[in-house]
């Protein structure tokens, strides 16, 4: 990959590589665009095959993470970390301190969060060494673990999703095919079987899907399978880029809603299924709720207003749904349209000359 062209394509700002010999810590700081404010997205720890697998994740992940802050109206701008390693087998304490330096480094243009490999005991190893840092335990008057109002927004977008489908939101009844039972998808099962769902779920860690299957009754299938379920909704909820030429046939589910960030492994994924008629909520929409909560950190912690925002998911996807029916394209284009509108109007206002605070010929 030649890094500087694809950062220029995608108007990357910044990317950051973290070494720390010591513990082991290989890790990519991705900045995108901080035109909104800091850039705020989670660390994700993973076994990548490559360098370049993971720099390509880092960029990708850091500029959904632009457009989730956008459209989810957070004066906030996007970026991503990844480390490379495995989190059951790889991870120390000085590994976390030594990144959290590194975020130091950075004097507040990147603030971190969990992503997948990464839990609060992790953030708050790195909070030792900075406040760059959100999600970390609630003792520090912190959020907590973010998953739980993840999964409860993308749950309350999958209703908005239901209702754009079927012109009811109930999703007693409803099928849903849940790809991977992590922190967040555990509990969008929680709340789905509450409401009456039929789960099927997959992992490719066995007792993440037993867990379910002794919670809520789920029925499990191997992990490929999953695309082949005779379902109504099909919740990917694991990693990115699961909407391809190979799974688009197989999918037979009227809506697409998830917690999993880039579903679309290319945009024409998402004009594909568009013309055959899925309603897609789109990613960075429906799993908007975990950056809202931990960005009211930022203001000190409510959680009544933080919950207050993630209920507005809901809305915000009717909106996109208009937004794509208005404008005949696909959800994907609309949510895009929805972030960049924001992101421009304020780069506008940005122009405009300011002094902040320093009177230039004080320095004299
Ligand atoms: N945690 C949050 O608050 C949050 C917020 C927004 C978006 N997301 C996104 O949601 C997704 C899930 O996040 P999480 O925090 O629950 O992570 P997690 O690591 O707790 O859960 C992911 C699960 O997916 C499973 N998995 C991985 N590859 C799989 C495959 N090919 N098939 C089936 N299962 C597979 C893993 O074993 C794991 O159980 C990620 O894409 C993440 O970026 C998370
Ligand atoms: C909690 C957030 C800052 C990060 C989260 N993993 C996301 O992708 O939105």
């Amino acid at each position: 990959m030649e890094i500087f062209t694809y950062m220029e394509k995608y108007d990357y700002e910044q990317l950051v590589f973290c070494q720390d010999k010591n513990s082991g810590l290989k890790a990519i700081i991705a900045i995108h665009d901080t035109t909104l404010g800091p850039a705020l997205g989670g660390t994700r720890m993973w076994t990548y095959n490559s360098e370049e697998e993971a720099i390509e994740d880092a960029l990708r992940l850091a500029k959904g993470m632009t457009y989730k802050n956008a459209a989810a109206g957070l004066n906030l701008g996007g970026g991503k970390t990844v480390i490379i390693g495995d989190p059951r087998k790889d991870k120390n304490p000085e590994m976390f301190r030594a990144f959290g330096r590194y975020i130091q480094g950075l004097n507040g243009r990147y603030i971190t969060a969990e992503d997948v490999g990464t839990t609060v005991q992790d953030m708050d190893l790195i909070h030792m060494e900075t406040d760059f840092v959100t999600g970390i335990s609630p003792e520090f008057g912190s959020s907590g673990n973010p998953s739980p109002i993840t999964a409860y927004g993308v749950y309350k977008g999958m209703k908005a999703a239901a209702m754009e489908a079927y012109g009811d939101d109930s999703l007693e009844g409803k099928v849903v095919a849940v790809q991977g039972v992590g922190n967040v998808a555990y509990t969008l099962c929680e709340h789905l079987h509450k409401e009456g769902a039929k789960l099927v779920v997959t992992d490719i860690h066995k007792e993440a899907v037993q867990r379910a299957v002794d919670a809520f009754g789920a029925e499990a299938v191997d992990p490929d399978d999953i695309y082949d379920v005779d379902c109504d909704i099909y919740a990917p909820c694991a990693l990115g880029a699961t909407i391809n030429d190979d799974t688009i046939p197989r999918l037979k589910a009227k809506v697409i809603a998830g917690s999993a960030n880039n579903q679309l492994k290319s945009t024409k994924h998402g004009d594909i299924i568009h013309e055959k008629g899925v309603v897609y909520a789109p990613d960075y929409v429906i799993n908007s709720g975990g950056v809202i909560n931990v960005a009211d950190e930022l203001n000190g912690y409510s959680q009544a207003r933080a919950m207050k925002k993630v209920e507005g998911i809901y809305d915000n996807l009717m909106n996109v749904f208009k937004i794509s029916k208005r404008d005949n394209v696909p959800t994907y284009v609309a949510a895009d349209r929805m972030a960049e509108e924001r992101i421009q109007s304020v780069s506008k206002s940005r122009n405009q000359f300011l002094l902040n605070g320093h009177h230039t010929l004080s320095r004299r």
